[in-house]
């Protein structure tokens, strides 16, 4: 009866709950699954729904609004004024194709980022049918009864009812500060945002937990008011876009200023102005690269893609090429480096060790599991939340307490526990407050300095004498030695009056009941990954919370520190000023830092930074917000991470795993060498199209015009795009991951891109297409000056076509690589390009013998020995390629040899 429940728009969120439950139909309980499908329906999922569909048009008008489709549409103005009706047409053809295909591939650049989201899907913990489920979070309906803890972000508008959070409201009021919001307030009149009951959709919780009652969802809530989230997926310019763009305009002024000096050149060298207006606007046509910029936008969303597949989201396009350059990675350990799959193998009670096998003899080890066990806040699975759920750690110890034979169940250890002082990552450790006890579990070093006594061999607690505190040291030493986690676990009886004098009062006068030692495993690819990574000219920093010695031994195992052990522990970071600090990790060697803070965490971050690192950091908890953002790329982790560590992040990992880090440096790396291949490519022809000008200006007319406008408009839309799109596409050169990363600073158009595609390329490609032109015209008897016969014109016209067409194909294969050599890469291992160049032949095939295309183009069949002529072209221009880059490749080799200290750096 969809009708009796109030529609949420009018649901008043400050009535006390009992009427707030009595509105919504529903109870502290929760509602039963089949009620929350029924409001589902009647309600809508609970998301913000853009207004996609009346953008597309805009989006497309703008492609002709742009200022380079203005130049041409100008240019098509003057060729129909100038009696060129076919190269206005044409012109007018260039700017429908451009257009249409820049929409397409911003759409689906586009839609790639948004595709993301599906990859980070917002859930929420929902009471349903009286147990806590995890649901989606868009299945949130009005009436839900929803749990809120310390890194979650809250995704629909409820009222608390019970505990109390601290929220981040910056997306909804700016405001950066947490605020404190209480289930038990008493109702104070003032604006919504600041009602101290109140959480909101799109904020995050950072500390706490509670539980709210779902009043408004999707467009109903207070941010889908403000609609603020609409701008997601507002894409900025990313730096090589920006460079693209600047490149883009300064050969468009080259084309313009040289179309326009053409103009008076041609007509001293005899042309009319009619047909010196139509080569002008022709070459303005052929060389503006118009298609360049939404070219390279698809190749970063085709990288985006690729990433997302291999278990790396990121959020903007710009993080591709931002990847490419990383220079350090710091990581955290546990779940990153490690499985985060911890079991606890030995038990260290009263100077006794135990296997856990062997444990559940024991009271005082039973007892010592169940204290741990208590102090958790985790659920295995079948245990009330079907799929179990919580921090590894705390599973471990209800995992021992189970083997123990004294399972502790989640529902009874939540209904029994009046104080949860939740884990800081500050102070590493966590209280709660059961039947009378306040048990304390975290850190050695933190836990041990508030014990005053221990639980002794006979059950007693005695004084921790200075003696016993070494013997615990030593056994915290031992096991961190070998890797193991090590937890120790305290307790006291918690006497009202202390509790109300807080946590800090509360945490002290410990008893020391043992220490738990758990193992966590490094993840198997993670060896390989950190030295593909030290190839690559990375170095890996591990950022951990954990021991230093349990740090160092797992960075050992898994290669970070090239066999060296050099720890800092926070305490002596805090201790180091900046200068310190910089000359630390300035010695290019691989640091553990132990017990980090997360202000710790920034300091390094900046360090690195203001050294001229790109630095890749990863992080999970709320508290790595700040340095996620401050770091070039902020990863964070898709599985164990929080909310808040995702939102502030630029990269997701769906998996958590270290080696996918690496293997997105490598997906960026090639992504950046992808886009100099395509520019290479487009580059190289500008020089055989423009030579055979130049030779026909320079020649004062002498020499006719080698090639004719629609020509060259049937290379720049017909033969050139397919290929240029395909080498977006190619794999990775072998030794990508063996150069050093590279500079952020250095431009992807360089001096040694031009060099190799117009001093190279297209130098050798002028040179025999030019061969190719005078050939026919010396065979047909020609003299400089003479008139020539129509159809020995069409053809010499037609041999420059093809000419180039047959050296575009040379520059297609050897553009496909940069550092390697083709055959490294395989000769035939592009699909996609081999597509390209068997319909850029066909196409040419189809202009040079088909009547109709023939009288259009201005063509004539080539017989022969044309074609045997051509036939070598593509190897030339390849081979010369290949010969140039073999001696560059000597040369480079030659230089390391000189200069030792060069390959030492990236060693
Ligand atoms: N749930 C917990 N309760 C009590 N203490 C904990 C808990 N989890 C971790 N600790 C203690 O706090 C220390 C730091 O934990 P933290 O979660 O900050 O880092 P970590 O998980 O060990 O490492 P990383 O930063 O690499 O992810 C641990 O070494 C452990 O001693």
């Amino acid at each position: 009866m969809a009708q009796t429940i109030t529609a949420p728009a009018e649901v008043d969120e400050r009535q006390p709950p009992t009427e707030l439950f009595r509105h919504l139909r529903s109870t502290p309980g929760g509602l039963r699954s089949r009620e929350a499908a029924r409001r589902l329906t009647v309600y809508g999922p609970n998301e913000l729904s853009r207004r996609q569909a009346r953008i597309w048009p805009r989006q497309l008008l703008a492609q002709f609004t742009q200022p380079l489709a203005v130049l041409l549409m100008v240019a098509a103005v003057l060729a129909w004024a100038g009696h060129s009706p076919a190269l206005a047409v044409a012109v007018v053809a260039v700017i429908l194709l451009n257009a249409g295909f820049a929409f397409v591939q911003e759409r689906q650049a586009e839609r790639a980022v948004e595709a993301l989201a599906a990859f980070l899907p917002l859930s929420a913990r929902v009471m349903r049918d009286g147990e806590l489920v995890e649901v989606p979070g868009r299945d949130l309906v009005p009436g839900d009864v929803i749990e809120i803890t310390e890194g979650d972000r809250i995704c629909a508008d409820a009222r608390l009812i019970d505990g109390s959070v601290a929220v981040d409201l910056s997306t909804l009021n700016g405001e950066s500060l947490p605020a404190v919001r209480t289930a038990d307030t008493e109702h104070v009149p003032g604006p919504l945002l600041e009602a101290r009951e109140l959480v909101f959709s799109g904020t995050s919780c950072t500390a706490g937990q509670a539980r709210a009652v779902v009043t408004h969802t999707g467009m109903h809530t207070e941010i889908g008011r403000i609609a603020a989230l609409s701008q997601r997926g507002h894409t900025e310019a990313s730096p090589l876009e920006r460079q693209v763009r600047r490149a883009t305009w300064i050969i468009a002024a080259v084309a313009v200023t040289a179309g326009v000096a053409f103009l008076p050149i041609g007509v001293l060298a005899g042309l009319g102005w009619a047909a010196a207006i139509t080569f002008s606007i022709g070459l303005i046509v052929a060389n503006v690269p118009e298609g360049l910029l939404p070219t390279i936008t698809l190749a970063l969303a085709a990288g985006v893609r690729a990433l997302a597949r291999s278990g790396a989201v990121v959020k903007r396009l710009s993080a591709v090429e931002t990847l490419g350059s990383t220079t350090v990675i710091c990581t955290d350990k546990t779940g990153t480096l490690t499985e985060n799959r911890m079991h606890v193998t030995h038990l260290w009670v009263a100077g006794r060790e135990w296997a856990v096998a062997v444990a559940g003899r024991d009271r005082l080890c039973r007892e010592l599991a169940v204290a741990a066990a208590t102090c958790t806040t985790a659920r295995l699975p079948g245990d009330g939340v079907s799929a179990g759920g919580g921090d590894p750690t705390e599973l471990a110890l209800l995992r021992l307490a189970a083997a123990l034979g004294v399972p502790v169940s989640g529902s009874s250890r939540d209904s029994a526990r009046t104080v949860l002082y939740a884990f800081d990552p500050r102070s590493k450790r966590m209280s709660t407050v059961t039947g009378g006890h306040l048990h304390v579990k975290g850190a050695s070093e933190s836990v041990l300095p508030l014990c005053t006594r221990f639980l002794d061999d006979s059950g007693r607690f005695s004084a921790l004498t200075d003696s016993i505190r070494d013997e615990v040291a030593a056994a915290v030493d031992g096991y961190a030695r070998t890797g193991l986690r090590v937890l120790a676990v305290a307790q006291r009886i918690a006497e009202p009056d202390l509790l109300a004098a807080g946590r800090e009062a509360a945490e002290k006068d410990l008893t020391l009941l043992g220490l738990v030692a758990m193992v966590d495993p490094p993840r198997e690819a993670v060896p390989a990954a950190v030295a593909a990574a030290h190839r690559a000219g990375i170095r890996v920093h591990v950022i951990t919370g954990d021991y230093g010695p349990t740090a160092a031994e797992i960075a050992a195992q898994v290669g970070i520190g090239d066999g060296r052990r050099r720890v800092v522990t926070g305490a002596e970071l805090e201790q180091m000023d900046d200068a310190d600090l910089d000359h630390l990790l300035g010695d290019g060697q691989e640091i553990v830092f132990a017990r980090s803070s997360p202000e710790g965490k920034l300091r390094i971050c900046e360090a690195l930074r203001s050294q001229g690192h790109i630095v890749a950091m990863t992080g999970d908890g709320v508290n790595d917000a700040p340095a996620l953002r401050h770091a070039d790329i902020g990863v964070a982790m898709g599985r164990s991470g929080t909310d808040v560590a995702r939102e502030a992040a630029t990269m997701v990992l769906t998996d958590d795993n270290f080696a996918t880090i690496v293997r997105a440096v490598e997906a960026g790396r090639r992504v950046y060498d992808n886009v100099r291949k395509f520019v290479l490519y487009i580059f190289a022809h500008a020089v055989p199209e423009v030579v055979p000008f130049l030779i026909f200006a320079l020649s004062g007319g002498a020499v006719p015009l080698p090639l004719t406008v629609l020509q060259i408009l049937a290379i720049d839309l017909g033969t050139e795009t397919l290929p240029a799109l395909a080498l977006g596409r190619e794999r990775a050169e072998p030794g990508l991951m063996s150069r050093p990363p590279r500079s952020p600073k250095a431009g992807v158009i360089d001096g040694r891109l031009l060099l190799r595609a117009w001093g190279v390329l297209g130098v050798v490609s002028a040179v025999l297409v030019t061969a190719g032109f005078f050939w026919v015209l010396w065979r047909a008897g020609w003299e400089p000056g003479a008139t020539l016969p129509g159809e020995v014109y069409a053809q010499a016209t037609t041999m420059t076509f093809a000419g180039i067409v047959a050296c575009q194909v040379g520059t297609a294969f050897a553009a496909r690589t940069d550092h390697a050599s083709l055959r490294s890469v395989g000769v035939f291992s592009n699909r996609l390009l081999l597509g390209g160049i068997a319909f850029e032949l066909v196409f040419t095939a189809a202009v040079i013998y088909l009547p109709p295309l023939q009288a259009v183009f201005d063509t004539a069949a080539l017989g022969g020995a044309e074609l045997l002529f051509l036939a070598p072209f593509p190897l030339l221009v390849w081979g010369a390629d290949e010969i140039f880059r073999a001696w560059r490749r000597r040369r480079g080799a030659d230089a390391t040899k000189e200069a030792p200290s060069c390959e030492s750096a990236t060693s």
